[in-house]
């Protein structure tokens, strides 16, 4: 089709000139000191502040990391978001929030493989270098793992929520918590029970909190792994990236012969928490998005094993 205009060229002004257009102004003058020896340091001014604060620092940092895994794909790159805190003294203005991310990049720079003896060692040298007896650096990341078809053997990724926080007292030493949230299939096994045919059936969300004890040796055991197959193996079904005909009749009917209930699946993985000698304590939660309902249903255990010594 033919324009029946020929189209003209907008003229537009130079770049400064369209900042001036939609408000920018110059520079005012400048009184303050423009030397980092010179400006006031507010953050370290000492005085009695009233509180001692517990935990201060930033969150929601984003941040490409490595993970290894012991299943594939053993080594990933993938997005970690931190939160990095310490506390700080009464007599403390604020912390020096700079150095969080000093400290992250200088990681970065040096191939920062997420572990927990790595994080145990950015957390140590992180109290260190705000002077504080104590650190926390909680980091949250999409892990990602192969899984196969249970007929055809084809390959894709699945991921789950993962993530470990480690603090540090100088005092007390290291806790560690590992957490993974992993997603299966559960069958309704009231459903099953009572219907001729059938059974609703949907995707649950299992959460596991774990406490490591100091015996955890990531050299030989791989939390990630263990949560998520605490999860898996104890729901209905497996969740698969690929699925062939064959396939598909073999999670079907796996569903159907292993029905669960919420609680069923919060009390069979806490089982399997349990005997994971590495775990001292454990919170385990699942929510299952009704397929026959808006709503979930959900259910959440926690075990304390030190219980058991008193
Ligand atoms: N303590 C504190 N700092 C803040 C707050 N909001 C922003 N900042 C940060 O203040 C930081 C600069 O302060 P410092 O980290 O103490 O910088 P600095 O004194 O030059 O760093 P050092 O030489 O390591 O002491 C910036 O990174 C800002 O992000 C806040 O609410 N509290």
């Amino acid at each position: 089709m033919q324009h029946l205009h020929t189209p003209t060229k907008k003229q537009l002004p130079a770049k400064a000139e369209r900042h001036k257009l939609f408000g920018s102004v110059p520079p005012g003058e400048k009184t303050k000191p423009e030397n980092k020896a010179d400006m006031a340091d507010l953050q370290n001014t000492k005085k009695n502040f009233l509180f001692h604060i517990d935990a201060v620092g930033i969150a929601n940092v984003k941040h490409p990391i490595q993970v290894i895994s012991n299943t594939s794909p053993a080594m990933q790159t993938t997005i970690g978001t931190f939160e990095f805190t310490s506390s700080i003294q009464q007599d403390s203005k604020g912390t020096n929030m700079s150095r969080f991310t000093e400290q992250l990049d200088m990681y970065h720079k040096n191939g920062f493989t997420v572990s927990v003896q790595s994080l145990q060692t950015f957390v140590a040298e992180l109290a260190e270098r705000l002077k504080q007896d104590d650190a926390k650096v909680k980091v949250t990341f999409p892990w990602f793992f192969e899984r196969s078809g249970p007929a055809s053997g084809m390959t894709g990724l699945n991921h789950a929520d993962a993530s470990l926080e480690v603090s540090y007292h100088k005092e007390t030493g290291f806790r560690t918590t590992a957490k993974l949230s992993g997603t299966v299939t559960t069958l309704c096994p009231c459903s099953k029970e009572i219907s001729e045919y059938s059974a609703h059936n949907q995707r649950g969300i299992v959460s596991m909190e774990v406490q490591l004890t100091d015996a955890f040796n990531e050299d030989v055991q791989d939390w990630k792994e263990a949560l998520l197959e605490a999860a898996e193996s104890n729901a209905s079904a497996r969740i698969h990236p690929v699925l062939k005909r064959p396939d598909e009749k073999m999670v079907t009917e796996t569903a159907y012969e292993n029905p669960r209930f919420v609680e069923d699946m919060v009390r069979l993985v806490a089982a399997d928490l349990y005997e994971l000698d590495y775990v001292e304590k454990f919170t385990v939660s699942c929510s299952n998005q009704e397929s026959i309902h808006l709503h979930d249903a959900v259910a959440t255990l926690s075990y304390d094993k030190r219980d058991e010594m008193e």
